[in-house]
This record gives structure tokens, sequence and C-alpha cells, in this order.
């Protein structure tokens, strides 16, 4: 789906910049992704040397993972509410809408980010664009659906693919056990608008459009950042 593996020093310079942030005694939203690895790489890392406070609430297991591997405490939804998120994205404009899910974990970063009372997101320049809809929508459906939704997607004007798996025969599992169809659309007039009408459709759990709640970009370049 994407090659996370370019641009390692622009997304590293957004992660560490947004975990500058980060204050003692928060509760943090950690995103998924390459950029957010060196966000939750710099929490551990200030956790360590400053000793501060926080606790972290993961949106996947692969977020999950990195955050153990630095012994940052974890808790969820269910215990806390979220002072700050941090998260990656696949596509940014000027008005902070946001394609998420190259990483098929959008559902839960939707919750996690939108109930954060900060939310920024990180970054590197090749995300930033004028219009959204170069990158796919993705959208999960719970995997009966799939036909069904697709056949609307259509409809609406998309092409649409199941995303497939690399590494396994047959499509991409989310962490919630459901597929995700990769939504094309030429043009898309309004994130907004997208955004709900995408959620309206049976089986769909939830879309990689995120229109609302994003308070600061952090956008990092080979010798720095620069921040909206
Ligand atoms: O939405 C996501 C995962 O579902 C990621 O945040 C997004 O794909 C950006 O990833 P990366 O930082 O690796 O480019």
């Amino acid at each position: 789906m994407k090659d996370t593996s370019s641009n390692s020093s622009a997304k590293k310079n957004a992660g560490y910049k947004a975990a500058e942030y980060v204050e003692d005694g928060m509760v943090l939203g950690l995103g998924t992704g390459s950029t957010t690895h060196f966000f939750i790489e710099k929490v551990g890392m200030r956790i360590k040397e400053e000793g501060i406070n926080v606790m972290g609430i993961p949106t996947s297991f692969q977020s999950l993972l990195i955050a153990k591997q630095w012994n940052i405490p974890i808790t969820t939804l269910e215990e806390h509410d979220i002072d700050l998120s941090v998260d990656g994205a696949d596509e940014v404009d000027s008005d902070f809408n946001l394609i998420k899910g190259g990483g098929a974990a959008h559902t839960k970063e939707k919750i996690v980010d939108y109930a954060a009372d900060k939310f920024i997101v990180i970054v590197d320049e090749s995300k930033v664009v004028d219009e959204l809809g170069n990158f796919p929508v993705p959208v999960e459906v719970l995997p009966d659906a799939s036909r069904m939704v697709i056949k609307e997607l259509e409809d609406m004007g998309a092409s649409c693919e199941i995303r497939m798996a690399q590494r396994k025969d047959g499509p991409v599992i989310t962490d919630n056990g459901n597929f995700v169809i990769d939504a094309k659309f030429d043009k898309i007039e309004s994130p907004a608008h997208l955004e709900i009408d995408l959620n309206a459709i049976p089986g769909v759990v939830e879309n990689g459009i995120f229109s609302q709640m994003v308070d600061k970009v952090i956008i990092g370049t080979d010798d720095g950042t620069k921040e909206l």
C-alpha cells in the first residue's frame, strides 16, 4: 500500500517535535505508522531520561508493541480521557482534512484521535496536498458486507479494491477482524460530507476521512519541522 521506509529523517523530525508537546501527567493517544513510531520512541526516551509520568492508549497492536518496548504505561478509554493524541496521515490538506488508514488502523485511530482534548498530526512533506483524493479512502467493512458496500461505493463514483495482504493469501484483516476496501474517488468535493456519507452505508465500520478535530499539523523535513 505504501512505502514506510522513505523520508525517515523527515518523519523522525516530525515525531520527535510532537513529543515536545507532551507534559508530565498526560494521557496520550498513540497513533499508528512509521511517523508515529518516532513519536512513541521519543516519549519513551523522555520517560527514561526525564522521568515524566505519562500513560498511552494505543490505536493498534503495532503501537501497543512499540509502547511496551519503550516501557510506556498503557491504559484504555474505559479508564481515562485523552489529553493529547499524536498520529500520522496519508494526506493532509490546508483545511486540516486528512486521509488516514494506510496501515488499516483508522477505526481505532478515529475513536482515539477524536476523543482527545488536543490532536496533533505528524507528516513528512510528501503528505501535504492541495486537495484530498490521490490516496484512496480506506473503508473498513464487515467481511460479509464487502460486496454490497463496493456496489454502493461504485454508485458514489469510486473505483474499489479489497486490500490484499502482502505476506498472507487473501485480504488484509484489521485489528478488529474486518476487511478494508480502498475507494478511489476522482474528486473529493467535501471531505466532511463524504466522511458522513461513507459511514451511512450498511456494513461500513469506519472510513479514513478525518475532517474534524485536528489542532495542529507538524510537517517534518530533512532539516527540521514546520508547523501549521
Ligand atoms: O493512518 C495510518 C495508519 O492507519 C497512518 O497514520 C498513516 O498511514 C501514515 O503512516 P506513515 O506515518 O507510516 O506514513
